[in-house]
């Protein structure tokens, strides 16, 4: 008797999906077994979130670290469908796509990362940008453009939050406008990057004095308008002039996922099984920013690139083993460490007992990404980019 090929589908092709998607690929499936691994995102390009900075500064292009789904999935039997997933009918097992067709599904990987909240402050949907895909980067791009094309004399710019993605873009915004902008970073708590790794956030605090950013701590925005930021600092609120706002607070699930009938926690975010399965769903996994997952030592998981990076190889291996009545096994994350761009020539990391700052931290930081990138053949045409173009440049400055 003959089997119908089986087939995943896989939501979203960020950090979780399209890494699931290359593993799933590469795995030993018997030739009668082998299922058909469909991915779908809304972009036609994957997203590699955490050098989004280095395109504000033109220090990479959009093709290193954001290269098209069609060019990655390439001889590896995924078929790719952009388009936007606009309902998942878990009762029935099929993905309702925009204008676009049903998609039936054996196995469903949820992937569908998350989205920044203008909606937390009155004005801010309005009048702040957010910072996180490649649309808000060009976005940003033309405002500072339009700014810079003005007679003001300094372009004034807020950025909400100093956590990672904003002390990330204060640095490199810094360095790109120099004495044409004031830069201010507002903070809710007592410090920047609370999370972070001593060395880190005292390497950041240095990296952001020295090019003169102000920072807001224990400062809370109040509203946004159209050229204006009020913010409260100890119940007294004060509303400044701004020519450019950015919000880099918050993380929340898309619509289509918080409708889905599953226990979310009170962020909507999914919670998981130590094998990443949906709990009474072990047809559906989830995993990165969407899920709210516990590992096997009950670790709590953080909403990041490099979890959402560890949890696809156990997603596709338990998917290989659910469809080969093998064992699945639980997810064990690694933290090994973090890493920021401070500016467009330092760079701060700390993992695996190193701590490097300045010049090494920035090489080391770079070495490390190219070697996440998706696909060998991605990694070598960056890497070979790399290495050419300072030489390029070195000799047409001398020409
Ligand atoms: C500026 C920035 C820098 C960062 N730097 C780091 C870092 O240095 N290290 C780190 O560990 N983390 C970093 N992060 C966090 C990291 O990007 C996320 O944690 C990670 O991308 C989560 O992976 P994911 O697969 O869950 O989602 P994503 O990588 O966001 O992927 C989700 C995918 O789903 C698609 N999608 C969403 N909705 C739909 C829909 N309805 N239909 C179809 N497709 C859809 C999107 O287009 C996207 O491709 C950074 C985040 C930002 C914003
Ligand atoms: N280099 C990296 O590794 C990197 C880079 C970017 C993103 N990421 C990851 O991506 C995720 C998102 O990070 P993120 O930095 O973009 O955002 P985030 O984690 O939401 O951080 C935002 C910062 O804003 C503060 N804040 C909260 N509410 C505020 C308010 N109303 N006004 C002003 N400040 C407020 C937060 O303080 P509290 O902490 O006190 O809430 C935090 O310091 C995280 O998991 C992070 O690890 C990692
Ligand atoms: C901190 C490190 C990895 C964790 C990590 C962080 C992220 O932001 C990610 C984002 C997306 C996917 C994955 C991750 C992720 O895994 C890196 C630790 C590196 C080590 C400390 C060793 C570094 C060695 C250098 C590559 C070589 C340096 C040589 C140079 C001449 C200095």
């Amino acid at each position: 008797m003959t089997q119908q090929t089986q087939r995943i589908l896989i939501l979203g092709g960020g950090f979780g999906g399209l890494y699931t998607a290359l593993r799933l690929s590469q795995l030993p499936w018997e030739s009668q077994q082998k299922p058909e691994i469909v991915l779908v995102d809304q972009s036609d390009r994957f997203l590699f979130s955490p050098l989004l900075y280095e395109l504000l500064t033109g220090e990479l292009q959009t093709w290193e670290i954001a290269p098209p789904f069609a060019e990655l999935l390439q001889g590896t039997g995924v078929r790719f469908y952009q388009a936007v997933v606009s309902g998942i009918d878990t009762d029935q097992q099929r993905v309702q796509l925009q204008d676009g067709p049903e998609i039936p599904y054996d196995r469903l990987v949820l992937a569908l990362g998350g989205e920044t909240p203008l909606d937390m402050v009155p004005g801010a949907t309005s009048y702040a940008l957010p910072f996180r895909t490649i649309n808000d980067a060009y976005r940003l791009e033309q405002r500072l453009q339009i700014l810079a094309e003005s007679e003001a004399d300094k372009i004034r710019i807020a950025i909400v939050g100093a956590g990672y993605s904003g002390v990330e873009l204060a640095c490199k915004l810094a360095d790109r406008l120099g004495e044409k902008a004031r830069l201010r970073l507002i903070e809710i708590s007592d410090q920047i990057l609370r999370t972070s790794p001593e060395f880190n956030r005292e390497t950041a605090k240095k990296a952001l004095e020295a090019r003169g950013v102000f920072i807001d701590l224990e400062t809370k925005v109040e509203s946004i308008g159209a050229d204006t930021i009020s913010l409260e600092y100890k119940n007294q609120i004060d509303t400044i002039p701004v020519d450019l706002v950015i919000w880099t607070v918050g993380t929340q699930v898309a619509p289509v996922v918080k409708n889905l009938p599953f226990k979310q926690n009170q962020r909507h975010q999914i919670t998981t099984t130590p094998t990443l399965q949906v709990l009474d769903h072990p047809e559906i996994f989830a995993l990165g920013d969407l899920a709210d997952c516990r590992d096997a030592e009950d670790q709590q998981i953080p909403a990041t690139a490099q979890a959402a990076f560890q949890q696809a190889d156990y997603t596709a291996w338990n998917i290989w083993a659910s469809l080969s009545d093998c064992p699945l096994l639980p997810f064990r994350y690694q933290k090994l460490g973090e890493m920021l761009a401070l500016g467009t020539d330092n760079a701060t990391l700390t993992g695996l007992g190193v701590k490097l700052d300045g010049s090494l931290g920035y090489v080391a930081r770079r070495l490390a990404y190219l070697y996440r990138m998706p696909t060998l053949e991605h990694q070598l045409k960056v890497g070979f980019n790399w290495l050419v173009r300072p030489i390029i440049e070195t000799i047409s400055q001398s020409i």
